[in-house]
């Protein structure tokens, strides 16, 4: 009999699976039974799910079983909440009529209807938030009383704005992509979801959000509104690479993309901390003038590199090695891949440098590895996690300061940055410090009685039922 069944319930995609699979591997190993959810079609896509004894994967389907291909995504949210909660309903039920019933129910960022169903039933709940605690004050106080100053604020370029309880002074130009307004076909549907997500929040007493952070890393933030229960249990991340408590879990078990093989042995030719390892995440896709940039200021730099280029998953996205002028001397200079092991190549002794999008999975792996950065942040909450990065952490330089005219990142200025990273001289020392430095506090946080485990430890304590 197990003390806590757990039904974890996952937005479909690679960002909210990476971590959701992690916790659901710690949750076993603490003695839960843990059953995850997600889409058909992103069920289908996993290639690598973790096996483990008392871990089970149930998808449902949300309709659209071969992919959602409309860009009428209030349609796609509106039949995922109804059939995700019919699903949700009708597992409960069943769960209790065989005898196992759920303890709780966790579920990530923009699905609180599974909140709804739970309170049907008086099972408690927990949201498992994928970015930083900052981001969710900085949601939080836009969606209530600080609304009207943020839009005001947004509209002079060279404002500041500060938000309490926030340790940083923030521009406009380090917000949420969400909040600017600059994509009105995402923004339109996307800023109502989190404000319905908010609206829901607020009808529960202190509810629970577990966030994949530390306390080191982010104990203003953490709280900074005392209306959430905010529970850091980051870093996320495999075992292997962090704690080494567990020497099998090495890897998250919930890939989407076809794995390239041959990173560790290339990895392994080369001389220590000499490789600027270069990825942008599962979603972003750069223009064609951004990425011929990109190659010329990895070829002038000087250093070998190892670069994720995804294929192209249709014809409409212009990301893909094949466009790019240079790719003869690109593949003679370093090595591009479709897809790796991030958490592996980011522990090997060879990589000094990662151009990074800033995603928040990414930016803690990096801080975990202690891999100094080139923050290079697209959209969503990246530009937020580059300030963090560059202003608050400090191991990182940021390198969307200077744009030319059609928003693109010069060669020169790339290449600048990844001097500076890559470099002898006193800023990379500093950068390389300071990285070494939260490398050892996210260890330390996840280790058995660091503030991370006993935060988990207190949380299943506290949803026992
Ligand atoms: O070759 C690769 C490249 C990436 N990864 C992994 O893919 C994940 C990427 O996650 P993240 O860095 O968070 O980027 P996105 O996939 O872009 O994630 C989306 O979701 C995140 C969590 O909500 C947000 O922080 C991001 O801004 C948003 O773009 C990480 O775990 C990486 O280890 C690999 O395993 N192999």
């Amino acid at each position: 009999m197990f003390r806590h069944r757990f039904l974890l319930i996952l937005y479909p995609a690679q960002g909210h699976i990476h971590p959701a699979f992690q916790l659901a591997k710690r949750l076993v190993s603490l003695g839960a039974h843990v059953t995850v959810s997600t889409t058909v079609h992103m069920h289908r896509r996993i290639t690598n799910k973790p096996t483990l004894p008392h871990l089970s994967f149930l998808p449902f389907s949300d309709g659209y079983d071969d992919g959602f291909t409309s860009s009428d995504f209030s349609l796609h949210a509106s039949v995922f909440k109804r059939r995700g909660s019919e699903f949700v309903t009708n597992l409960i039920l069943s769960n209790a009529q065989e005898g196992h019933p759920f303890t709780c129910l966790v579920y990530t960022t923009l699905l609180s209807w599974v909140a709804e169903v739970a309170r049907e039933f008086h099972l408690p709940t927990a949201m498992l938030w994928t970015q930083p605690a900052t981001i969710l004050d900085i949601f939080y106080y836009y969606f209530h009383e600080h609304g009207e100053y943020i839009k005001d604020k947004i509209k002079d370029p060279s404002c500041f704005i500060e938000l309490p309880g926030l340790p940083l002074l923030l521009a406009p130009r380090d917000l949420p992509s969400f909040l600017l307004g600059s994509n009105p076909t995402i923004d339109s549907f996307i800023v109502p979801m989190f404000e319905k997500m908010f609206y829901d929040l607020d009808v529960e007493t202190k509810p629970r959000i577990l966030v994949n952070t530390f306390e080191a890393l982010e104990a203003e933030a953490l709280r900074a509104v005392d209306k959430f229960n905010m529970i850091p249990i980051g870093p996320l991340i495999p075992s292997a690479f962090l704690d080494g408590k567990d020497t099998n879990d090495t890897s998250f078990g919930g890939d989407i993309f076809r794995l390239s093989n041959g990173c560790s042995e290339w990895l392994d030719s080369k001389p220590e901390m000499s490789v600027v390892y270069v990825s942008f995440g599962s979603l972003c896709v750069l223009p064609k003038t951004q990425m011929e940039e990109l190659a010329r200021a990895l070829l002038d730099c000087g250093s070998p590199f190892l670069w994720v280029i995804k294929e192209k998953e249709n014809k409409s996205q212009v990301e893909g090695k094949e466009e790019l002028s240079c790719i003869e001397e690109l593949e003679q200079k370093g090595k591009i891949v479709n897809w790796c092991s991030q958490v592996e190549v980011l522990s090997h002794g060879s990589v000094g440098c990662f151009v990074t999008h800033c995603g928040w999975n990414s930016t803690m792996e990096s801080l975990a590895s202690g891999v100094p950065m080139v923050a290079f942040p697209q959209w969503v909450e990246q530009k937020t996690n580059a300030k963090l990065i560059e202003d608050v952490w400090k191991t990182g330089v940021r390198v969307d300061k200077q744009v030319n005219e059609d928003g693109i990142v010069e060669n020169e200025e790339i290449r600048r940055c990844l001097e500076e990273v890559m470099g002898s001289g006193e800023k990379g020392q500093e950068l390389r410090n300071n990285a070494e430095k939260w490398r050892g506090l996210a260890r330390e946080a996840v280790k058995e009685g660091g503030s991370s485990d006993k935060n988990l430890r207190a949380f299943l304590d506290d949803v026992e039922v």
